[in-house]
């Protein structure tokens, strides 16, 4: 049975220059074999309606097995000549030249992606799901989840994102759409290579294909005892300019500059990746953007100032706090909300000047303008740094986005021209698998260890870059868990969720790869006391792509999800959030409802949402859910409770109000914050010892869920 993407969509009739064909099929890569042979029988039907005058076409896909194949002649014949097309004019590389919807169907894509992406796919033919062989699962984004990968065609190991849609809204599938676009636009050593598309007919999913990187910077860098040498930092630095220059020099911001998104491989190589937050951008024209990007601790002042007018700067601020990261060992501006994060910028980097208040109108100035600025100290915190880096860390720090320079000028400046200068790729070592999930995976199986018999506690942790331990929820997560909560899913679910191939992949079309030696040995290879370690996750993007399609869309590439009031409503709670995410529950001591519990007895401000977001609320909320919600027993509780704060689908919890009143006094407001966030967490663990207790006794537990007896139920 076919899904029910497969119905019936436009036809995109803009046709495509020779030009454009040969510039589509310059930058294009998708390697094809084998495209008109197939293993497992997926037969395609494509007819011409009988009456379409408006041009549709009908594409009904199905698997079958032998008995009812139907092999529609003058698809295959299409797509034959395609591939011959491409392999005569660029052997080994997959260029077909096709324009129209109608083309990109009979070439095999998707109705729904070729519908709204064709700019994407043009020239493009998809791969076969059966081509590959799933491994194992090796990351875990937002919105998608990362696979290794056999290519059978070409014998290499590769990595394959899935990227998840909601519903296949057109909205959410332009957005990958964006990333795909811009991700053909690039082709340098040092920007990650989008290899192809697999699509998967029957799951209506999309998997984007990139050769395989072993390691990613933040990994390495929280790896246990490994210090960068400085010829190391100036390696992986220069890189990570060259790639960032390749992408400015481009059009493309990347706004998600992050160590978890610069990938290593075996060779040395660093390649930027994520691209699923860039955009294009024409320094010439006014471009309005949004400011919700960039994960937290990488995050310009500007930007948490409301900033819609910005450019490279973004990127370079970002490339500073990474630098800084190599020398210092761990993230130096770790804030738990936007509030914070923009006070630890303050009193590291000082507060903008005067002129720069005035002349960049920034739309959150007037609630985050100190009264008594801050003084720069970023000379003195980091006076262990050799002179040149700390050189190109003030520039690159700076507050004004106009003094950061360019991705050039840093490769020019006297970092990368005095000694020691940057070693070879080659010569860096060869690391154990290290990736940031590694280290996730390994913490979470210490903290399963720990909980069953108390043993799992890894003592080389403990003293291990304490900021680690700093609870850093994800940027989004506000918006995430809305989401979320649409789709019937936690958080903490997707996050603790395990692997299961073989859910999966019956429903994607790959081959099930059962349990092999080889991952048991490298599973085995890996620290097996789980050595890594944790390194807060805050990998996500601020805004999840559905959400700003659900959301609307108030910029050219933003989600219309707060006005400029709301700063502290959407990004505050983070902190509080931190403590109902699956990942630290252990840590935080409190589980969700009783935290939440907790959360809705804290006075004023704490509960008092503001009116936009209880529109936005509204607007994030499932269908079906907006008068009431559904308790975890079964019954509805009332929409004014979940508008007070709470919104829940079954134990799922979702807060949404500000944590914080806005005011001119940032300190206090930090105080402020800080006191309440520790005694919710004081609070819930007295609770808990509570319960522990009563069950120790052998009474019954009490009922600990927020909707049992209203907000005083403790
Ligand atoms: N080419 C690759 N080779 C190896 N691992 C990869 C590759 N691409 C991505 N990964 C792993 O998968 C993780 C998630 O990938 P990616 O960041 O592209 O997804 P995302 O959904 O955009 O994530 P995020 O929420 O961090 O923005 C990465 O952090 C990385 O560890």
């Amino acid at each position: 049975m076919g899904c029910n993407c497969f119905k019936a969509s436009a036809i995109d009739d803009s046709r495509e220059s020779p030009r454009d064909r040969l510039s589509s099929k310059a930058s294009s890569d998708l390697r094809v074999s084998r495209v008109a042979s197939s293993r497992r029988e997926e037969v395609v039907r494509l007819k011409e309606r009988p009456s379409s005058r408006d041009g549709r076409v009908m594409l009904i896909d199905r698997q079958t097995n032998g008995s009812t194949r139907v092999q529609t002649e003058n698809f295959e014949r299409k797509r034959e000549k395609a591939a011959e097309y491409i392999i005569a004019h660029h052997p080994g590389i997959a260029t077909v030249p096709k324009a129209a919807e109608g083309e990109h169907v009979a070439a095999g894509w998707p109705s729904w992606l070729a519908a709204v992406a064709g700019e994407a796919i043009r020239g493009w033919i998809p791969r076969r799901a059966d081509s590959f062989e799933k491994l194992d699962k090796i990351g875990q984004g937002t919105y998608s989840n990362v696979y290794r990968a056999r290519d059978l065609d070409h014998g290499k190991i590769v990595a394959l994102k899935k990227v998840r849609f909601d519903n296949l809204e057109p909205e959410s599938v332009r957005f990958m759409a964006r990333e795909i676009n811009i991700l053909r636009r690039l082709d340098h050593p040092n920007i990650i290579k989008l290899e192809g598309l697999v699509t998967s007919r029957m799951s209506c999913s999309l998997y984007l294909v990139f050769e395989y990187m072993e390691h990613d910077l933040a990994g390495l860098a929280s790896f246990p005892g490994l210090k960068f040498t400085e010829p190391q930092v100036k390696c992986y630095m220069q890189q990570l300019l060259r790639g960032l220059d390749h992408c400015h020099s481009r059009g493309v911001l990347h706004r998600d500059i992050k160590g978890s998104n610069l990938l290593i491989d075996n060779s040395g190589n660093l390649k930027i990746a994520d691209f699923g937050l860039a955009s294009f951008f024409d320094p010439h024209q006014n471009q309005t953007l949004t400011s919700r990007v960039v994960t937290l601790w990488y995050r310009p002042p500007e930007l948490l100032l409301g900033a819609t007018h910005y450019g490279i700067s973004v990127d370079l601020w970002s490339t500073g706090c990474i630098l800084a990261e190599l020398y210092a060992g761990k993230p130096i501006m770790p804030g738990r909300t936007e509030v914070e994060q923009l006070h630890k910028i303050f009193k590291l980097c000082g507060s903008p000047s005067e002129d720069y208040w005035r002349k960049s109108k920034l739309p959150h100035a007037t609630i985050f303008k100190p009264q008594q600025p801050y003084r720069r100290i970023v000379a003195e915190t980091f006076k262990e740094f050799p002179a040149a880096a700390l050189g190109l860390m003030e520039t690159l720090l700076s507050i004004d986005p106009a003094d950061r320079g360019t991705a050039a000028a840093a490769l020019k400046s006297e970092f990368f021209t005095t000694k020691p200068l940057a070693c070879d790729p080659s010569t860096l070592p060869i690391y154990p698998p290290s990736k940031e999930f590694d280290a996730k995976a390994r913490d979470e199986e210490a903290r399963r260890q720990k909980a069953a018999g108390g043993k799992g506690q890894n003592p080389e942790r403990k003293g291990a870059r304490e900021s680690r331990a700093i609870p850093a929820p994800d940027a989004n997560a506000e918006l995430v868990l809305s989401i979320q909560k649409r789709q019937g899913q936690s958080n903490s679910k997707s996050r603790s969720e395990k692997f299961n191939p073989h859910q999966e992949d019956v429903a994607s079309g790959f081959p099930i790869d059962p349990p092999r030696q080889s991952q048991v040995l490298e599973e085995t290879n890996r620290d097996p006391q789980g050595h890594y370690i944790k390194r807060a996750s805050h990998s996500g993007p601020l805004v999840h792509r559905a959400a700003w399609a659900k959301a609307g869309r108030n910029h050219d590439d933003a989600p219309k999800v707060s006005n400029g009031a709301d700063l502290s409503t959407l990004s505050s709670l983070v902190a509080a959030r931190s403590l109902l995410t699956d990942g630290r529950r252990e840590k935080c001591g409190p589980s969700q409802p009783e935290v939440s519990n907790l959360i809705g007895k804290l006075p004023g401000s704490f509960n008092e949402v503001s009116d936009s977001i209880r529109k936005q609320d509204r607007k994030l909320q499932p269908q079906g859910h907006s008068g009431s919600y559904q308790r975890e027993d079964g019954r509805t509780g009332s929409k004014d409770r979940m508008m007070q704060g709470y919104g829940s689908k079954g134990n799922k919890i979702h807060y949404s109000g500000p944590l914080l009143a806005p005011s001119g006094n940032m300190d206090q407001m930090l105080k402020d914050h800080d006191r309440q966030i520790q005694e919710v967490v004081r609070r819930a663990r007295i609770d808990k010892a509570k319960v522990r207790k009563v069950q120790a006794d052998g009474n019954q537990v009490p009922d600990y869920s927020i909707f049992s007896s209203g907000r005083g139920a403790l």
